[in-house]
């Protein structure tokens, strides 16, 4: 079995009956969700919140059943993956260019369980580009804003064209090679007009499924989540 396979399914045992599930997007939790699909046809309930069009398509393919963000109150375990996870379970993620949907179901889920192979494992943030989600209406002056944080952003490509989002918009993939502070970075981008969001994904994992030297699958725990809102005003 490959690493992508024995994480994804892992995070499997996770799921209890009944839960509402953020099904991530791409290679790794495509497992999870093959998974899923088997124990659903073997009577397991569940409704599944996905993150992306692909995963949308995939669930249905499996009949895993799927609810709608306004038809719930809250999701109960997110599982997905990412590009990048730090030792302090920091991560990096929209390689697959579903960052913002990613990001909005771990927001709301009580529990974000990242699966991630070996070579997702980094000391410090920034050897993979970060996506930067971005309104096509002002994608030059965006760039510019960008780079005066000494940033380097490329317009993701897909075919010969701009890729676009599942939600209409475009990524700026963007070098960095060395991110030293992971929670500024993440709001000073957000702080941009024409951003919409970014990959970075601060504080949010409860927990990373990998693999170590030994080819064993290994749990890493944060002791505390940071889902809620903090309040602002009052
Ligand atoms: O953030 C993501 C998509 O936007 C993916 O979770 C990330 O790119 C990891 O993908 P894979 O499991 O295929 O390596």
């Amino acid at each position: 079995m490959n690493e992508k396979q024995a994480v994804g399914e892992k995070a499997v045992e996770f799921v209890k009956k009944d839960m509402v599930v953020g099904l991530g997007t791409g290679s790794t939790v495509f497992y999870t969700l093959s998974l899923l699909g088997k124990l659903v046809q073997q009577g397991l309930s569940i409704k599944g919140i996905p993150t992306s069009v692909q995963t949308e398509k995939l669930a249905k393919e499996l009949n895993i059943p799927l609810t709608s963000f306004d038809e719930i109150d809250q999701i109960d375990i997110a599982i997905d993956g990412a590009d990048e996870v730090s030792g302090s379970l920091d991560l990096i993620k929209g390689g697959g260019g579903a960052l913002l949907r990613e990001k909005i179901v771990a927001k709301a889920a009580k529990k974000l369980i990242i699966v991630a192979d070996s070579t997702k494992l980094v000391d410090q943030l920034g050897s993979f580009p970060l996506p930067v989600e971005i309104v096509p209406f002002v994608m030059k002056a965006t760039k510019r804003h960008i780079q005066k944080l000494g940033i380097h952003p490329e317009l993701r490509m897909a075919n010969g064209a701009p890729f676009i989002t599942d939600n209409g918009n475009y990524i700026l993939d963007c070098a960095c090679p060395k991110i030293l502070a992971p929670n500024e970075l993440e709001n000073n981008l957000n702080m941009i007009p024409g951003v919409v969001d970014n990959g970075l994904f601060i504080g949010m994992a409860d927990m990373v499924i990998t693999v170590d030297k030994n080819k064993e699958v290994i749990l890493r725990e944060r002791k505390q989540h940071n889902s809620s809102m903090e309040k602002a005003c009052e």
